[in-house]
Formats: structure tokens, C-alpha cells, sequence
């Protein structure tokens, strides 16, 4: 049986660093690292997500501040209220909650996010640092992945990482730390050809599709890591329950590790937003700093 990559606790673990960093940022700087999230609309599961991350921001400390607005809010109100926000210097950290309403542009309120308040990793700023293998916000998902696989196998050079699934949120970043962790990365999507042999001969996969049980153990290599990045609601029998994209009990017999849903990489997920806004809050604190002299004075 697969040994499992507890999503719960590891998070846990994540929120315990989080919470000391905004405890020495404050008793060194006077400085309460603080997240703005704004919810547009009323969408059941984003206002879940949403309550989590306030939750647990406070839990570690953290300030936060939640805007709610409206499903009919236009692009201008929208964009006026980062505006506000990018020039709030008691706000490190926005998150606007997607999936937004059809009518707004997500790119275009993504791009008119603060850089340095990107808390997602989002801007087209930071996925090209990324991508470049530059110091980065780095989207808090893959993040989560990262620190998750990094428990079961601390040496990842060389291994073959398949990543099922191209999003901008999960598969391109994931793949971008794949690679700067020195994988070797295969992209595999809806139109990729014989995706159940590429990943057979993967020693990591990463299911990040949207397609609920897609990952079968016959697409899976004896003693692979499995991480599952689906969150998709089914109706068994009548209830409402929450699967991934693997066949988990199959997979669990030939896997080498996997993660659960829920309970996996969801909670990662919130644990590094909120290590992101420490971190971001961080560094706009020394951006503030007076430079100092590059010589050494007499
Ligand atoms: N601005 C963003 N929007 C969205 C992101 C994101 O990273 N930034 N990701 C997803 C949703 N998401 C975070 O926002 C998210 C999804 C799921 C969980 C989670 O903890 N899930 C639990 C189950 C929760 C439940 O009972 O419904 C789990 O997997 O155990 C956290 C965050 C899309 N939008």
C-alpha cells in the first residue's frame, strides 16, 4: 500500500512557520503581514475557500481584510479596488478569488495587481520570473506540491515528472518547478497522444486535470509518487462528496505514495498563500529600507 502524503497535517506544520515569521515580523518591525481577499459574486465553493483563508490567516496571526462584492460588479469597480489596494501600505498581500464572474476579465484584473502584492504568483511578472528561473511569488498550489513530494522523496534530480494538465494556476507552474528542481519534465493534456504509457514510465505524476478518477493504476509505474491536484464535487448514491482526478483506492495498491482528496493538496494550498503574504510583506519591507553604503565608511 501506498504511503500517504497527509495534506492536513504537512499543512499544519506550514501554518506553525508561518505563524512564528508574522510574530518576528511584528516584534522586529511592528509590521502585521496583512492579505486583502476579494470574492466577486456568490459561487458556493469560492465562498468556502474564501472563509478558509481568513480563517486561517487569523489563526496565524496575520491581518485580514475581505471584500465582498457583488456578482454584477463591473470591470472598473473591480479595477478600482486594486488600485486602492496596490496603494495601501498596510495591505502586502491581495487574492482575488477565481473563477470570476463571466463578464469580467481575469487577465486584466490579474495584470492590475501590485507585482510585489501578488500573493498568487499570477502576474505576468511573476510567471515569466518563474519561468526564468528568477526569484518569484510562485502560484501557491504547485508550491504546496513541491513541499509535498519533497517529503517523500528528497532527492528529485533526474526523476521523470509527468504533469497531466496545462492551467496557468497548476500545470505550467508545476512544471516550471519540476524543471528547476532538475526533473525531467513531460506536459501531458486532453490532446496528448498514449498519456497512459507516458505516465507508466513516470516516477512522479501530477494530476492536475479537472477530470474526476482520469489517473487509473494502469497508468501508474510500481512505487510512483502520485500527487493529486483534482478537487471535483460527484454525487454518490444521492451525497454530494469531494473526488480527485486519480482512482485513489486503485492507485493507493500500486503507488509508492499519493496524496488524498480532500485532505491533500487543498490545504497546501491556503498554507502557502498565507507563507506567500510573509514572505511578500517581507520583502516590501526592505524595499522601505534606506539603501545601504557600498563601501565601508572611514
Ligand atoms: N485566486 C485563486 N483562486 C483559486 C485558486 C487559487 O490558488 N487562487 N485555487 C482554486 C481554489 N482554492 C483556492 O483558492 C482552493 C481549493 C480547495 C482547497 C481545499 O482546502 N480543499 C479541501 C476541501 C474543501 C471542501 O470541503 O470543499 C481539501 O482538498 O481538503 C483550498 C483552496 C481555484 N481558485
Amino acid at each position: 500500500m501506498a504511503q500517504l502524503i497527509d495534506g492536513k497535517r504537512l499543512s499544519n506544520q506550514v501554518l506553525q512557520d508561518v505563524a512564528c515569521e508574522v510574530e518576528r515580523l511584528r516584534s522586529e518591525h511592528n509590521v502585521v503581514p496583512t492579505l486583502a481577499v476579494v470574492l466577486v459574486g456568490e459561487d458556493p465553493a469560492s465562498q468556502v475557500y474564501v472563509r478558509n483563508k481568513v480563517k486561517r490567516a487569523k489563526e496565524a496571526g496575520m491581518g485580514s481584510i475581505l471584500h465582498r462584492l457583488d456578482a454584477g460588479t463591473t470591470q472598473g469597480e473591480l479595477n478600482r479596488l486594486i488600485d486602492r489596494l496596490n496603494h495601501d501600505s498596510q495591505v502586502h498581500g491581495i487574492l482575488v478569488q477565481l473563477p470570476l464572474p463571466s463578464h469580467l476579465d481575469e487577465d486584466e484584473v490579474i495584470a492590475a495587481i501590485n507585482p510585489a502584492k501578488d500573493v498568487d504568483g499570477f502576474h505576468p511578472l511573476n510567471v515569466g520570473a518563474l519561468a526564468a528561473g528568477q526569484a518569484s511569488l510562485v502560484p501557491c498550489t504547485p508550491q504546496g506540491c513541491m513541499i509535498m513530494l519533497h517529503r517523500v522523496m528528497p532527492e528529485l534530480r533526474g526523476k521523470h515528472a509527468v504533469v497531466v494538465g496545462r492551467s496557468n494556476i497548476v500545470g505550467k507552474p508545476m512544471a516550471a518547478l519540476l524543471l528547476q528542481a532538475d526533473c525531467t519534465v513531460t506536459m501531458a493534456h486532453s490532446r496528448t497522444q498514449e498519456i497512459e504509457s507516458l505516465c507508466r514510465n513516470a516516477d512522479i505524476v501530477i494530476a492536475a486535470a479537472g477530470r474526476p478518477g482520469l489517473v487509473g493504476a494502469d497508468w501508474i509505474k510500481p512505487g510512483a509518487t502520485v500527487i493529486d491536484v483534482g478537487i471535483n464535487a460527484v454525487e454518490v448514491e444521492g451525497t454530494r462528496k469531494l473526488v480527485g482526478d486519480v482512482a485513489f483506492d486503485a492507485v493507493s495498491r500500486t503507488a509508492g505514495a499519493i496524496t488524498p482528496v480532500p485532505g491533500g493538496v487543498g490545504p497546501m494550498t491556503i498554507a502557502c498563500l498565507l507563507l506567500n503574504t510573509t514572505r511578500a510583506a517581507r520583502q516590501q519591507l526592505a524595499s522601505l529600507a534606506p539603501p545601504r553604503p557600498s563601501v565601508s565608511c572611514p
